[in-house]
């Protein structure tokens, strides 16, 4: 910057001192008498030396100076503070010189600055060594020609930081950081941040945040749904006009207030996790959660933790931080102990204590804490059958089940079926954004003839097959007839019986199988045939052949 321009950041004035601070030669705003007085004490001047950055104030001007030892004495460079900012870092920071010292020399964060024609004007040490620059080597290059996959001269161009972006460096992915610099309104350079820790702990960091939005959006969607629907829509949830299912309603309307215990029977698919939601919301507890433990899948190692919690660091592999358990988290409200009759012995000698008690301590823990919960379980076995054969616990079986609630199977309730198919229509309809088609008369007759063993679960994937792979506005009764989704057998049972359906060879097997992953596929994907064939890897053309249909739905 030339001596004339006035820019408000440059050098203003020299000032050279002997070691007493004499002055030896002023210049610029160093002549001005005031700036010679403050400057001549050699207490300020060693002080001064020491911050390298000092501000020098006058009444009607304020700069900072830069002072720098040399052997016969001291330079003090003299400018106008670039910003207020910048005084007053410089005013209040004693140690504001190791500050900057340590910004540049960062292990972990490193800089690049570039002018605005996008020439190198500075890269951290750290950084130059990377890239096995010489000190200074990089400088009054283009920044493209030092620095591998750099954005900094579009940052110059569009203006817009870009902020913890992933740039991959000599083999290395770094997390970076740009952003123009401007002087008044002109862009003068733009500055690149690299952390030089990697992009790992930043991915942590963000799978955190995005595990407590998840958390959120559930509670969000929970409270919403309380708030909007009443008490009544959660039993109109439970579709179905038989006798047993409006008996079932009016068991839940009964049941709901009372605090006891309810265990509920029922196939699989029968919506005992419905009846379940029902009771909670029903109940005088419904402000506060329904915590579901799925009873089969806790593992004997586990169980306890899960249950009941742990303190920080009680066990190896545990988080840091400790762990509230299910109980606890279902204090005030409902704990469900889902397949509760697939829970190992061992579980449940442990289940029974805090069913007794209604007190949890957690792993590592040496406060018991009483906790108040309105227990409901529910399973598909026969309990009674399973405490006679030893593989439950008769106590157990009394404690969980002072009120039981039976849900009939779907081949004992058909006439439900047309309501139901109506209502999965209408559901399938919203979840996929389409319109609610016209269902053809006999489908429902179709779908009364046939045998549930996977009940309304089963009835539900048939419908959603049908929806899926149905052509115009308008389901039939051939979209119900055709293909794996007329099978009758429920899904887990269909997943092992590919390679023994109809006891054909092995070709038929794989076929069948094939056409199984193909509509899986299509429904994944929410009927989009494209990305279903992308995902198998198959063309269109052969996704299309496969289901027999010449266009994209
Ligand atoms: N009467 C019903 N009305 C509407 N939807 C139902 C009904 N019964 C079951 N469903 C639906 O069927 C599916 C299975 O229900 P749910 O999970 O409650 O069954 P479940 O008996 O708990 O099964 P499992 O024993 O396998 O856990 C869910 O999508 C549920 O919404």
């Amino acid at each position: 910057m030339s001596a004339e321009s006035g820019e408000d950041t440059g050098i203003k004035g020299v000032l050279v001192t002997d070691n007493k601070g004499k002055c030896l030669l002023a210049s610029g705003a160093a002549e001005d008498v005031r700036i010679r007085a403050i400057i001549s004490d050699s207490e300020w001047l060693e002080d001064a030396a020491e911050r390298r950055f000092v501000p020098i104030l006058l009444n009607d001007a304020r700069f900072v100076g830069f002072v720098s030892p040399y052997p016969a004495g001291y330079v003090v460079l003299i400018s106008s503070p670039p910003a207020d900012t910048v005084l007053q870092f410089v005013m209040r920071v004693d140690f504001a010189y190791d500050i900057l010292n340590h910004i540049l020399n960062d292990p972990y964060d490193a800089m690049t600055i570039v002018d605005a024609n996008a020439k190198m004007a500075y890269i951290s040490p750290v950084h130059e060594k990377f890239f096995g620059l010489e000190p200074g080597g990089g400088v009054g290059k283009p920044v493209r020609d030092v620095i591998e996959n750099t954005r900094l001269h579009l940052t110059l161009k569009t203006g817009v930081a870009e902020v913890g972006q992933v740039q991959r460096m000599k083999g290395v992915d770094r997390v970076v950081s740009r952003y123009p610099i401007r002087h008044g309104k002109k862009i003068v350079g733009a500055i690149g941040r690299v952390m030089f820790k990697g992009p790992q702990q930043l991915e942590a960091m963000a799978r955190k945040i995005s595990d407590l939005e998840g958390q959120i959006e559930t509670y969000k969607s929970n409270a919403r749904k309380t708030k909007e629907s009443g008490p009544v829509d959660f039993l109109d949830a439970i579709i179905g006009n038989s006798l047993a299912m409006r008996s079932l309603r009016d068991q839940i309307r009964k049941i709901a207030p009372l605090d006891i215990p309810v265990l509920i029977q029922g196939e699989s698919g029968t919506g005992k996790e419905l009846v379940a939601q029902a009771l909670h919301q029903l109940s005088s507890r419904k402000d506060q959660r329904m915590v579901t433990v799925n009873a089969a899948a806790l593992p004997v190692s586990l169980v306890e933790s899960e249950l009941f919690g742990y303190e920080a660091g009680s066990f190896t592999g545990a988080d840091r931080k400790g762990r509230v358990g299910k109980f606890e988290q279902a204090d005030k409200g409902t704990i469900f102990l889902d397949e509760i009759g697939d829970m190992p012995l061992e579980v449940q000698t442990k289940l029974l204590r805090v069913l007794q008690d209604r007190i949890v301590e957690r792993v590592g823990g040496d406060k018991p804490k009483r906790v108040d919960f309105r227990l409901c379980s529910a399973t598909n076995r026969d309990l009674e059958a399973f405490v006679e054969q030893e593989k439950f616990r008769l106590d157990l079986y009394y404690r969980i089940s002072p009120v039981t609630i039976q849900i009939p199977p779907l081949d004992q309730r058909r006439e439900d079926i047309p309501l139901l198919l109506n209502h999965f229509v209408a559901e399938l309809a919203a979840q996929y954004g389409r319109d609610v088609p016209e269902v053809e008369m006999e489908i429902a007759h179709h779908l009364m003839e046939r045998s549930w063993p996977g009940n309304v679960r089963q009835l539900r994937h048939v419908v959603e097959r049908a929806f899926v792979f149905a052509e115009g506005s308008k389901l039939k009764l051939e979209d119900f007839e055709s293909g794996p989704g007329d099978d009758t057998a429920p899904d887990t049972e269909r997943a092992t019986s590919f390679s023994t359906s109809g006891g054909g060879s092995l070709k038929d097997a794989l076929e069948d199988l094939e056409l199984h992953l193909i509509h899986d596929a299509v429904i994944r994907f929410k009927g989009n045939k494209k990305k279903a064939a992308e995902h198998l890897g198959v063309s269109r053309s052969y996704l299309y052949k496969k289901l027999g249909t010449g266009t994209d739905a």
